[in-house]
């Protein structure tokens, strides 16, 4: 199932810079190992905002939420979720 997401994260402005930046290295090794796995197949940033579009391919709802949660940044995020299907007009092989 894919999955578009969008996160906006808001780092405290008291968070030691060294625990922002050990929390910040956690995230990318972590976002980078589920796009190794396809689990995450897009990021983007937002222009202009500390945010991302992303797209993820993952077995259900459940998985989705145990990805989403995992994030070492989750807590200082929001985010929303719309799930995607494929659009009767796609002309593109392999989207949904
Ligand atoms: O920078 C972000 O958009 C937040 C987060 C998502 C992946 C990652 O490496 O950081």
């Amino acid at each position: 199932m894919l999955f578009h997401v969008r996160m906006d994260v808001t780092i405290p402005h008291d968070l030691p810079a060294s625990e922002a930046a050990e929390i910040i290295a956690k995230e990318k090794a972590y976002s980078q190992a589920l796009q190794s796995s396809g689990k995450w197949r897009h990021i983007w940033r937002i222009a202009g905002a500390y945010a991302n579009y992303s797209v993820f391919d993952v077995k259900d709802n459940a998985e989705l939420h145990e990805i989403l949660s995992g994030l070492p940044l989750f807590k200082f995020m929001r985010i929303e979720v719309a799930p995607l299907l494929r659009h009767p007009s796609s002309i593109r092989d392999g989207d949904g």
